[in-house]
This record gives C-alpha cells, sequence and structure tokens, in this order.
C-alpha cells in the first residue's frame, strides 16, 4: 500500500454496533445454482429485520448486474468476483450491518480467501446442501437446461466444479427442511452469535 494512510475515525464499529445494539457480521451462504440460497436469504433477513436487527443482503444476480458485471464465470473471474464481494461485505460489517451473502463460491479456497478478507470471527459459512439432481429439476431459470444444451458454457455442477464445504458453521439439507422451518433455525442459530459476539 504505497502512501496509503488510512484515516482513523472518532465514530468506530464498536460505536455503530453499540447504537444500534447487536453484533455485525456475515452469514455466507453457498450451494449450487437453485440450492435454495436466495429463498433463505430472504426469509432468515425478513425475520432478523423483523426483530429489529439492521441487516442488507448481498446476492449473485444483483451484485453481478453492477459492481461485477465485467466478470465472467471463468475460475479466475469467480475469485474477483468474490474478492470484491468479500471487501463490500466487509464495509457493510464495519457499519454495524449483519450482511446475509448468496453466492454459489464453489471453491474451497477462494470461501478460504473470501473469510480472510471478511475475518475469521466475523464470518458464519452456511452450506445449502441440496444435490444437482433436485436443483435441475427445480431448473428456478431454466439454467440447467441451457447448459445441458450447452448453450452456457462453465455452468456450476455441469462443466464447472462445486466443492462442498469441509467443515461449514452450518449444514442445511433443503429436502429434509422446508424454507420456513430452516430458516428458523438459521436465526436461531445466528442469534447466538448477535448476542455473545456483541459481548465480547
Ligand atoms: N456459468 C454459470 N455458473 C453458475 N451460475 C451462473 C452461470 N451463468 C449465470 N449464472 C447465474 O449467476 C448466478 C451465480 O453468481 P455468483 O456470483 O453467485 O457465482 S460465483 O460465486 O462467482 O460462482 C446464479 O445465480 P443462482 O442461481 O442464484 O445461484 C445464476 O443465476
Ligand atoms: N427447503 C428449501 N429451502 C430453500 N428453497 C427450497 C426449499 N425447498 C424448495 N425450495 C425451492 O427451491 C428453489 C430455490 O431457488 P433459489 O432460492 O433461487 O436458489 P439459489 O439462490 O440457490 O439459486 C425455490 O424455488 C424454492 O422455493
Amino acid at each position: 500500500m504505497n502512501n496509503i494512510i488510512p484515516h482513523t475515525f472518532q465514530v468506530e464499529r464498536k460505536d455503530r454496533n453499540a447504537l444500534k445494539g447487536h453484533s455485525s457480521f456475515v452469514c455466507w451462504f453457498t450451494g449450487l445454482s437453485g440450492s435454495g440460497k436466495s429463498t433463505l436469504a430472504s426469509l432468515v433477513e425478513y425475520k432478523l429485520h423483523e426483530e429489529g436487527v439492521h441487516t442488507f443482503s448481498l446476492d449473485g444476480d444483483n451484485v453481478r448486474g453492477g459492481l461485477n458485471n465485467n466478470l465472467s464465470f471463468s475460475r479466475e473471474d469467480r475469485k474477483e468476483n468474490l474478492r470484491r464481494i468479500a471487501e463490500v461485505a466487509k464495509l457493510f460489517v464495519d457499519s454495524g450491518e449483519v450482511v446475509i451473502a448468496s453466492f454459489i463460491s464453489p471453491l474451497e479456497s477462494d470461501r478460504k480467501y473470501v473469510k480472510e478478507i471478511i475475518g475469521q470471527e466475523d464470518f458464519l459459512e452456511i452450506f445449502v446442501d441440496t444435490p444437482i439432481e433436485i436443483c435441475e429439476a427445480r431448473d428456478v431459470k431454466g439454467l440447467y437446461k441451457k447448459a445441458r444444451a450447452g448453450e452456457i458454457k462453465n455452468f456450476t455442477g455441469i462443466d464447472a466444479p462445486y466443492e462442498a464445504p469441509v467443515q461449514p458453521d452450518m449444514e442445511i439439507r433443503t429436502e429434509e427442511a422446508d424454507p420456513e422451518t430452516a430458516a428458523k433455525n438459521i436465526v436461531e442459530f445466528l442469534k447466538t452469535k448477535l448476542e455473545n459476539h456483541y459481548n465480547e
């Protein structure tokens, strides 16, 4: 960082957390396209918001439509996509928000990189574990059909890899729990972090 000297501001993260009355961190959903990331993220955010928690959602399609609209789905571009998202998420954590991030984030090494940028203590990984056959049967956006027809290249799970997390903080098998029940369980899990992390 040549000649870059960060300014220290009087209002710090701890002051923003105190004003909001809770801690801030990133809840990161990873899983295949159609696994249920956005569905669960939306329900979880709604429930937290209803309880007065300050939240902000970052989602694959939204971020790729703006900030990251120059990036493809090559391995290098996915890494850059996730690097920028991690930096943005970190800013939101500093601002005192609970960030709900939903990105395929298919590689263990890239998720590790994201965790390093955000900081281990501010990062929770939730694996939305849905077998590819189910995601493909759902085919919410018709993308699997296009990928099978060769109209989309590097599609995760078809001709690009997805590495399941080795030690996620939480795993949701969407075949076993309906979205509402799964979201409730996630919120219960996050509440511990909201309180404990704040009192540390
Ligand atoms: N080739 C390919 N592979 C996977 N996904 C694709 C692809 N092309 C477009 N899409 C759409 O982009 C969404 C995933 O973007 P992400 O930023 O989450 O992907 S990544 O983390 O950089 O791998 C993903 O959204 P979700 O279905 O919500 O996961 C797709 O709608
Ligand atoms: N238990 C579940 N959790 C989440 N989504 C589910 C579940 N069961 C079925 N679904 C359906 O699966 C689809 C998941 O789509 P979406 O949330 O957009 O996935 P992603 O964001 O991972 O691409 C939605 O149509 C949702 O209604």
